[in-house]
């Protein structure tokens, strides 16, 4: 085990506590538009909706909410600036749709919060946080390469943190209560993240994701000890796991992460089906439902994660699943 540097109580730790050790993440986001008849097969993905059907993503943040997550993860997981301008938008319009994706979770989560806190049977219920969604590179490239970290010779330190900066620094004006670094499929882009959070003196609590898919190391092939041990060095980040990878992987992931790391263990992996970046579609694989991750849920929380949510092809009743097992049957 890693020694703790100086760290303060943050509104994630008491989110956390109140959730009894173990808060709940929201799940598929993009999964869920899907649901709901978008059609994000865009280079834009999810964040197409911010152009086309913001109400819908408002939407889904309730729909997440009702299912009982603690945090909601807002829809600017592929929302960049050069991802804008390349659908002809300005930037200071680009810049006003990544403020926009808090807001739009802001919104659902006080209107939730304000009906539920004065009705006695809805005790399961804690005020949601907001996450804002800081998607890798890889992401933003729409070729598949959060899964491989494969992102050519001509990336560097300076160009990732060149590509997230700007988002940042606006995501951060918009208030979101968190930061959510998402699918980062490297230890150079993970080190591009904490970097820009101490360049940039972010005072807000975040969390870095990795992705896996041999359930050893990050896709890249670099082991989690020299990205952990990377990350263990900064005050920045509050939290560290594991998105979008298999529910199969994740036990061994967290036990490993685990003597890895004292900072708080995250995961919130997808069904397990697998994205084919050519083709842009989800491949059929083993595929766990949301019986499968109840069980998981206890497993993953016993194994010492303390935020559990679901990724991609995930929806509310799989959270309303991790919920209950977590915290108990709704009233
Ligand atoms: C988490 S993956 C399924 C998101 C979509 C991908 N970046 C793409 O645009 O193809
Ligand atoms: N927050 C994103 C992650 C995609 S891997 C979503 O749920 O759509
Ligand atoms: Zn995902």
């Amino acid at each position: 085990m890693v020694g703790k540097m100086k760290e303060t109580t943050t509104s994630l730790d008491a989110l956390i506590d109140k959730a009894g050790g173990c808060a709940v993440v929201d799940g598929g986001f993009a999964t869920q538009l899907e649901k709901h008849g978008a059609a994000i097969n865009d280079t834009l993905w999810s964040a197409v909706c911010l152009i086309k059907d913001p109400g819908l993503i408002k939407r889904v943040h309730l729909e997440y909410l009702e299912a009982g997550a603690d945090i909601l993860v807002t829809s600017s997981y592929q929302a960049t600036i050069p991802g804008f301008l390349s659908k002809g938008l300005s930037i200071e319009e680009g810049e006003l749709l990544l403020k926009k994706s808090v807001a739009l979770a802001v919104e659902a989560r006080n209107s939730f919060w304000e009906a539920v806190k004065v009705s006695p049977e809805h005790h399961h219920y804690n005020r949601a946080l907001v996450a804002a969604s800081i998607g890798s590179y890889g992401a933003y490239l729409a070729d598949g390469s959060e899964y491989s970290g494969d992102y050519g010779p001509n990336v560097d330190l300076d160009k990732l943190k060149d590509f997230h900066r700007r988002r940042l620094q606006v995501l951060v004006e918009g208030g979101p209560d968190l930061l959510a670094f998402e699918t980062i499929p490297n230890k150079l882009e993970a080190q591009a993240c904490v970097e820009l959070l101490e360049e940039e003196n972010i005072q807000m609590p975040s969390w870095i994701c990795f992705s896996s898919v041999d359930g050893e190391n990050a896709p890249s092939g670099e082991s989690f000890k020299e990205c952990l041990d990377m990350i263990n060095r900064s005050n920045k980040i509050n939290a560290v796991g594991i998105n979008c990878a298999p529910p199969h992987l994740i036990e061994s992931l967290i036990c490993k992460l685990k003597e890895l790391t004292s900072k708080a263990i995250i995961v919130y992996p997808n069904s397990g089906e697998i994205w084919d970046g050519k083709s842009k579609r989800w491949l059929p694989s083993k595929c766990f439902d949301d019986d499968k991750f109840e069980c998981f849920a206890t497993r993953w929380r016993d194994s010492g994660a303390r935020l559990i949510g679901g990724c991609c092809r995930t929806t509310p009743s799989t959270i309303q699943a991790i919920s209950t097992v977590l915290k108990g049957k709704p009233q």
